[in-house]
């Protein structure tokens, strides 16, 4: 059966695609990865089309998406042309290796993108922690409101991520099921 949310995300290293997992653990979702060629699974164009909400994902490289995540939205240009994700509620995340890493221009081109779709977006919802008392492994350290951020030291591996940023990602997944069920 098809979940109502759907996640689309590109890794090249496996460290997105450990957040895409925690998200999708908060909402229940559909895991559609692009592969290294920029090419989305089987029916994944279909799965987008019966989701209620569309999460999207990337890493941050040099800036902004890789380029496969690239491909896959210069692709939906033919969904756009027949506004087929209208009103379908959208969200972000990426990571990368720098605390701030230019994290937000990624985010921003995910907004972007669900703008020229007519989609609704959902930033976190999300208070940060930037107290003196604050700790890395707080739920949103990394103080993102536009949407999802984790860091990963640059030589970790995917399984030494953070664990504070995977509850962060499982509570933002909680967060797009929520506003999903209040959509209904
Ligand atoms: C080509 C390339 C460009 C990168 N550019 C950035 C960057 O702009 N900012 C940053 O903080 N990290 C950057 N990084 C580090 C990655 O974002 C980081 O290693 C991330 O965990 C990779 O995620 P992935 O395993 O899902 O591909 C870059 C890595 C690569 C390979």
């Amino acid at each position: 059966m098809t979940s109502s949310v759907s996640i689309v995300f590109h890794s090249g290293h496996g460290h997105t695609a450990k957040v895409a997992q925690a998200v999708a653990e908060g909402c229940d979702a559909t895991l559609l990865a692009i592969d290294e060629h920029g090419c989305l699974p089987p029916a994944g164009w279909e799965q987008l089309a019966a989701a209620r909400a569309i999460v999207f994902g990337s890493p941050t490289y040099m800036g902004s998406v890789s380029w496969q995540f690239k491909k896959f939205m210069d692709a939906s240009s033919s969904v756009w042309a027949r506004q087929g994700w209208k009103d379908k509620l959208a969200a972000g995340f990426t990571n990368s290796a720098g605390i701030n890493g230019d994290k937000l221009a990624t985010l921003h081109t995910f907004f972007t993108l669900s703008q020229q779709h007519g989609m609704l977006w959902a930033g976190t919802g999300m208070m940060p922690s930037n107290a003196k008392a604050a700790r890395r492994g707080d739920v949103n350290y990394l103080a993102s409101f536009a949407g999802l951020m984790t860091a990963t030291p640059v030589d970790a591996t995917p399984d030494e991520m953070i664990a504070g940023d995977l509850d962060t990602a499982r509570l933002f997944g909680r967060r797009i099921a929520d506003v999903v069920r209040r959509m209904n």
